[in-house]
């Protein structure tokens, strides 16, 4: 009797260094920086951007990333102890769901360790023939999700049998999603005090990769006003942004930072903000965000700001999670 094939659930972030420390940093951003779908730019602009890489930016930034990513680190970067949560709360999810259909479930990243694609050589060398990659970015973008389909792609490449793959290529209006956004920031709402304005602040991607067709922003703006709806929020009580802006050219606007500076004088005094892509909290939400930026907004006449934390490995992310396996996978977990 042949045995019955092994499913794998693989839920898949960015990356992270492995330490808050120049060297790790740099080889992080090494990795990260090189991928042409985060940098686009063929012949000449791609050779420039290499040399402008290795020349400049990996001599000059690591030191500067490694001290703010010591202010955060834990006993390791936030988004690997999350992701590792995420996982293993999945897991007993699904396990109380489907029973011995389960599948296991398994942490990956884009760029550094645990890697996606020493992932699927090992599960494909210990018997998982169906594999559920589930990328945390609930919207797609070309520089994010994108280089997940590239890795699997390059690994099916070398395979004589392919793994069984799907993808989950985006979830920023799934009314799971929307509900544990609104449940996070209803819940954070109920217990501080009222604010002027809630700030939904996206990372941003340069514009130009939006006007040759990345739907990022699309989905983004998509996400807000869903997001907004379930709240029943008015149309003056909350607004978009986008932050992390990387080099002079012209990145998705408004910019997270330019608006915060703006707000004070225009009355916005106290607010919230929340950041909807980001399903773990990282760098870019605990320091830019919560540190960074609040500086930014109280230096110009702001009274009071607060961060709503991700949606991290709270129930209703990981019921959206769970959903997402039964409608994507639900043949490979006895659902139908
Ligand atoms: C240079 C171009 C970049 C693009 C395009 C980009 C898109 C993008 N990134 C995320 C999510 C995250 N980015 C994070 C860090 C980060 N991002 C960039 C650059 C681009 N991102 C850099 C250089 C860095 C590292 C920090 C720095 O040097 O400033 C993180 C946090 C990682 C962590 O370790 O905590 C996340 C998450 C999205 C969603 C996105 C496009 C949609
Ligand atoms: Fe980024
Ligand atoms: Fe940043």
């Amino acid at each position: 009797m042949t045995q019955p094939s092994k499913t794998a659930v693989v839920l898949v972030n960015l990356g992270t260094p492995d330490k808050a420390e120049k060297g790790a940093v740099r080889r992080y951003l090494k990795e990260f920086l090189s991928d042409d779908r985060v940098v686009e730019g063929k012949g000449l602009r791609r050779l420039l951007w290499l040399s402008v890489l290795n020349g400049i930016i990996l001599n000059v930034r690591p030191g500067k990333v490694a001290k703010a990513y010591a202010s955060i680190w834990e006993e390791d970067s936030p988004m690997r102890i999350i992701l590792d949560k995420q996982v293993s709360e999945l897991q007993l999810v699904l396990q109380s769901h489907h029973g011995e259909h389960s599948p296991d479930v398994f942490a990956a990243m884009t760029y550094g360790k645990p890697g996606l694609t020493p992932l699927l050589h090992k599960l494909s060398d210990t018997g998982y023939e169906k594999v559920l990659l589930i990328p945390m970015y609930p919207q797609y973008s070309a520089t994010t999700t994108a280089p997940v389909y590239d890795q699997v792609a390059k690994f099916q490449l070398q395979q004589r049998r392919v793994l069984d793959v799907r993808i989950v290529n985006s979830y920023y209006d799934h009314p799971k999603y929307v509900e544990a956004l609104a449940n996070q920031v209803a819940n954070f709402r109920a217990e501080n005090e009222s604010v002027d304005k809630l700030i939904l602040s996206y990372h941003g991607i340069p514009k130009e990769y939006a006007d040759k067709g990345d739907p990022y922003p699309l989905q983004c703006h998509k996400t807000s006003e869903l997001l907004a709806e379930k709240l029943g929020l008015a149309d003056t009580e909350w607004m978009t942004t986008f932050q992390s802006r990387f080099g002079p050219a012209e990145w998705l606007q408004p910019y997270t930072d330019k608006t915060l500076e703006k707000l004070p004088e225009q009355g916005v005094k106290k607010l919230q903000i929340a950041c909807p892509a980001f399903s773990a909290d990282c760098l870019e939400t605990l320091e830019e965000i919560a540190e960074e930026n609040r500086e930014v907004f109280m230096d110009a006449g702001g009274e009071s700001y607060d961060y709503i934390p991700a949606l991290n490995a709270n129930d209703g992310f990981i019921e959206l999670l769970a959903s997402l396996v039964r409608e994507q996978a639900g043949d490979w977990v006895g659902v139908r």
